[in-house]
């Protein structure tokens, strides 16, 4: 549906659209038909109460009030809306040129409206007010210059989003001078949020200034506009309440008229955003389910978009796992090791796109399971334990509700089992159940990552993805939660994708490995053959860089020589192809595809080690 034929749908529009153009109508037209009775004293009638002549009195020169609050629509919009425009301009050109001057100017800048946030908005214009001198001139200026740092704040925030765009550094390659790039290249570009922050601060501003001439620091008589009718009402509200009502009215309904406004800018805002809202196409079901197996992906593609290009750090990953197996990804630092565990548990960010053959996890196929139910068979079926348990667990909460929340949440069971539950859980983790009531700070590093296993034991999940669980922990407890994560999956059949860059851990810990290179799965072997059968050089580099106990101290540590291909200028052929000892002519030219060598091993090489020549 198009933007305006949404906005004919929506009763905010209609409604905010027809009270303004009341709004501009009385403005227009309220002096013409009501400026001569709102100005003309009638000493026969003064302070009436409401009648047919009069329906909201007259004031203590006999003017009729209703007539004076229509007439008075025209000066209170004005005024408003030059505070507010003058703000708006000050505060705008202010934030926005953060953007396009020098380090230190913009360091500068943003002290000073740090400083000037720092004070209410209202105490800066009462204070501005007193100083101007009482007036409409004075008060329109204190509201303006009160608004100013507001206006800086939100303005630079947005400049700061394009400040980082190719275009503007387009524009700066070109030396282009700094207020065509302010005029040209940051206002056009955040004009359009400033637009709805000026429609709601319209209605701040009417509100403000009605209070300054309420005060008897705006208007002054014998001008008049709501806040002063408010005023000269006030002084006889409990005997005729009605004087009083009719410009509070007034100020309420144009102070409301222009928040539903702002409301519908917001609503048109946030649909226009850089987001592509274009309908994804339906997603093809996911290949056939194999008999078994925990988690079954096919040919995972994972691209994300970055302010150089779009990136596909992960492509044409295959991997299965069994109940109860214990799987190592490895490779070297960026391979696409987290984004494929993220792709697989859909926590990738929202701009991330995924594209699979097949998707299952314990037999459901994640990529048609509609989003509620996905999450729920995620949530139940897989725990990821993450590297660092200090941020994973939330520091407000006991060890208790964090373990027993998603039991409760997704398993409906009662508190007293959930606890029951935990306690089970922490037991098996090899924690006392007293540290049920400790709060996260309270452990140690081994035994929140010992709590993490157990939060994620709750479920009893099919799957633990364990994303370098053990990084950030001593070789002693390293060794520890191994063996727990060994245990555990002994005991319970649950499999574990345990990643990692430590090819020596996961040579110990897991049955198979996948060695990832460039966002590519390049070898998997059986764990025991990593020393001796391993057969893509890129595999034998990073075994080979693995000290020993033997190694000589005095030489340095091998390594795989060369830095891996950027994502941004993917080649066509093998990624190692730049670093690998065994290249051949057409290596850089076609990627390899993944081939069996026997039963339990399979390798993406045009070249692999001969067995000999690896057994040796
Ligand atoms: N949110 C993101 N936006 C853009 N690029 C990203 C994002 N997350 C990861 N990348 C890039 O994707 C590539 C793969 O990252 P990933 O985190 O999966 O690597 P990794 O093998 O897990 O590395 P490490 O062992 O250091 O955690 C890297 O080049 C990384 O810079």
């Amino acid at each position: 549906m198009s933007l305006p034929r949404r906005y004919l749908r929506s009763p905010t529009a209609w409604i905010s659209a027809v009270m303004l153009a009341s709004l501009v109508v009385l403005a227009l037209a309220a002096p013409l038909l009501w400026g001569t009775a709102a100005g003309r004293p009638d000493p026969s009638a003064v302070l009436r109460g409401p009648s047919a002549a009069h329906p909201f009195g007259t004031d203590d020169l006999g003017r009729d009030v209703l007539a004076r609050v229509l007439t008075a629509t025209r000066p209170s919009l004005l005024l408003a809306l030059a505070a507010t425009l003058l703000g708006a301009t000050g505060g705008v050109l202010l934030g926005a040129a953060t953007a396009v001057v020098g380090r230190r100017a913009r360091r500068l800048l943003t002290a000073l409206v740090n400083l000037l946030l720092a004070f209410p908005a209202l105490l800066i214009a009462l204070f501005l007010a007193v100083v101007f001198g009482a007036g409409a001139g004075g008060a329109v200026l204190a509201l303006a210059v009160a608004g100013v740092p507001g206006f800086a704040r939100l303005a630079q925030t947005l400049a700061a989003a394009v400040a980082g765009t190719d275009h503007l550094a387009a524009a700066r390659v070109l030396g282009l001078r700094r207020h065509r790039l302010l005029w040209r290249h940051v206002l056009p570009n955040i004009a359009e949020p400033l637009l709805l922050a000026t429609t709601t601060a319209a209605g701040t501003a009417l509100v403000a200034l009605s209070g300054l001439s309420f005060l008897g620091l705006g208007v002054q008589p014998p001008a008049y506009d709501w806040g002063q009718l408010l005023n000269q009402g006030l002084d006889r509200i409990y005997a005729d309440p009605l004087p009083a009502l009719a410009p509070g009215l007034a100020i309420l309904y144009a102070a409301l008229t222009f928040q539903l406004l702002g409301e519908v800018l917001a609503g048109r805002v946030a649909r226009r955003g850089p987001v592509d809202r274009t309908p994804a196409p339906p997603p093809a079901p996911s290949g056939p389910a194999e008999e078994g197996l925990v988690l079954q992906v096919e040919d995972l593609s994972v691209e994300l978009p970055t302010p150089d290009g779009t990136i596909r750090p992960v492509h044409g990953v295959s991997l299965a796992l069994r109940p109860g197996e214990i799987v190592g990804l490895v490779g070297e630092s960026g391979s696409g090791k987290s984004l494929t565990a993220l792709a697989i548990a859909d926590l990738l960010p929202e701009r991330a796109r995924i594209t699979r053959r097949t998707l299952r996890l314990l037999g459901a196929d994640l990529a048609t399971l509609p989003p509620r139910q996905r999450h729920r068979h995620l949530a139940t079926g897989l725990a990821m334990v993450f590297q660092n348990p200090a941020s994973a667990l939330n520091p407000s909460l006991r060890i208790s509700t964090q373990l027993t929340e998603a039991v409760r949440a997704h398993r409906t069971a009662s508190r007293a089992q959930a606890t029951a539950q935990a306690v089970g859980a922490l037991r098996r983790v090899g924690l006392p159940p007293a540290l049920l009531r400790s709060r996260p700070h309270q452990l140690s590093g081994g035994q929140r990552q010992r709590v993490m296993i157990a939060s994620g034991l709750m479920l009893r999940p099919g799957l633990i993805i364990a994303d370098e669980p053990t990084t950030a922990l001593d070789v002693t407890v390293q060794r520890q939660i191994t063996r727990l994560l060994a245990d555990l999956r002994q005991e319970t059949a649950t499999a574990v994708l345990f990643i990692s860059h430590d090819i020596a851990l996961v040579g110990e810990f897991c049955e198979r490995v996948l060695v990832m290179y460039a966002g590519t799965i390049v070898e998997a072997l059986p764990a025991d053959r990593l020393a001796t059968g391993a057969r893509h050089p890129y595999t034998r580099a990073l075994v080979a860089s693995v000290p020993d106990l033997a190694a000589d101290r005095d030489r340095p540590l091998p390594t795989v020589d060369g830095a891996p291909p950027d994502p941004l200028a993917p080649a066509p052929g093998c990624p190692f192809e730049p670093r690998c000892p065994r290249r051949l002519g057409h290596c850089a030219e076609q990627a390899p595809p993944m081939d069996d060598l026997d039963a339990v091993q399979r390798v993406a090489c045009w070249n692999p080690v001969p067995a000999e020549v690896a057994a040796s």
